[in-house]
């Protein structure tokens, strides 16, 4: 399909929903003020439960193009479009079937037009993007995208080629292990999608070797990855209680890494008691410094799981360079999303403070304010 872009109306003014209330504005003037945002996973690794996360904190509810195809993978919102890589597969479902590759493979993407839409847009021109449709498996026509302050571009190649990875302001790895893999995959697809337990096996089963040669070598280039394990507090637990790490690089110019207690030092912290409701087998914290493919990291960990989340102010008011704006905006937004999978442990946590960083980079580069949403 051929790259097609045209210049969008160079200046767009957007409002966040909390800020059109208090009539404050953000406007996006030039290149200076747009920020690529990747976001790299497998497929059932939670992006998109993530991306609701971290575009509730730009306010304004994602939805895809007005009047456009059904099944488009784009979410647009007041300040974010998120766009899906799986729209850049150069060969469809038969295409991959016919030539015995899988979806995750390098050949099967279309990389030259990936480079080209993301940086056109970066530079504030829409473009004509397909969409994979995955309802029939085929390459639909084309849908415009516009530029907008924040492009996030999530999928399982966004730092695969060099040049695309270079566009990216702040890149994010969601790492999560096989069991836990398998545990989300079997209650999604079996609950909500009908497949039997012996398919999703063999899925799995099939795309691990792509998934290991081009996938997961990823996750060495993100800025921050988000590591989800098996507890350590209870043995043999059947992935229901995590223990997420997040990993944060040290010395970026862009953001500083949440630590907790005081930055640098080891601590391990098991807050039940007073101040916080823990069931049994509890809540433990850890943070210190690591290293992640030979760069220096800091590591923010929670093993375990929440019984009260409006507690979670407490564990909040031990963290620091969280990015919150106020004394509580973690929580809040932990509230805020308590529906969404993961609200009671780590990924939550730590996904919102993801979702605070992107506003922490989007504000250093653009030298804008974002004001913050209400609940
Ligand atoms: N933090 C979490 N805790 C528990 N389960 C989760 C969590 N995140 C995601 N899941 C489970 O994994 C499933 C897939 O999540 P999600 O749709 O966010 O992933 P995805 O990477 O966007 O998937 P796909 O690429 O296949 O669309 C969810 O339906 C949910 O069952
Ligand atoms: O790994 C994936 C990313 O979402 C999908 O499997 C890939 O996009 C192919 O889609 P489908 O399985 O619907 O043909």
């Amino acid at each position: 399909m051929a790259s097609t872009m045209r210049t969008s109306a160079p200046v767009r003014v957007f409002t966040t929903r909390a800020a059109s209330r208090r009539t404050v504005v953000v406007k996006a003037a030039d290149e200076k003020k747009r920020i690529v945002i990747g976001l790299a996973a497998d497929s059932g690794c939670g992006k998109s439960t993530f991306m609701r996360r971290m575009t509730g904190i730009f306010g304004g509810a994602p939805k895809p193009p007005a009047g456009g195809n059904p099944d488009s993978n784009t979410l647009i919102s007041d300040m974010t479009t998120v766009i899906c890589l799986d729209d850049y597969h150069s060969l469809d479902r038969k295409g991959r079937s016919a030539a015995g590759v899988t979806a995750l493979d390098p050949k099967a993407q279309h990389f030259d037009l990936m480079y080209n839409q993301v940086k056109a847009l970066k530079e504030g021109k829409a473009v004509d993007k397909p969409i994979y449709n995955h309802v029939t498996g085929i390459l639909d026509p084309a849908e415009t995208i516009n530029a907008s302050n924040i492009l996030v571009i999530e999928g399982l190649h966004p730092f695969y080629d060099e040049r695309v990875r270079d566009l990216c302001d702040f890149k994010v790895y969601l790492d999560i292990s096989d069991e836990i893999k398998f545990a989300w995959k079997i209650q999604r697809d079996m609950a909500e999608r009908g497949h039997s337990l012996d398919s999703i096996k063999k899925s799995i089963e099939s795309r691990k070797p792509d998934f290991d040669a081009y996938i997961d070598p990823q996750k060495k280039h993100a800025d921050m990855i988000i590591q989800v394990l098996p507890t350590q507090l209870v043995p043999d637990d059947e992935g229901k209680i995590l223990r997420v790490r997040l990993i944060q690089k040290e010395g970026k110019k862009l953001f500083d890494p949440v630590y907790l207690f005081d930055e640098g030092s080891t601590i391990s912290w098991i807050p039940c008691g007073r101040k916080l409701t823990c069931s049994f087998p509890g809540i433990k914290f850890y943070y210190g410094p690591d290293t992640w493919y030979g760069e220096d990291v800091s590591v923010l960990e929670m093993d375990g799981q929440f019984d009260k989340l409006e507690e979670l102010i407490y564990v909040e008011s031990h963290l620091s360079n969280t990015s919150a704006k106020f004394y509580g905006e973690i929580t809040q937004q932990m509230l805020k999303n308590s529906s969404f999978p993961g609200s009671n442990n780590g990924t939550g946590l730590l996904q919102t403070i993801i979702g605070l960083k992107v506003r922490e980079v989007y504000e250093r580069i653009t030298s804008q304010t974002v004001v913050p949403t209400s609940a």
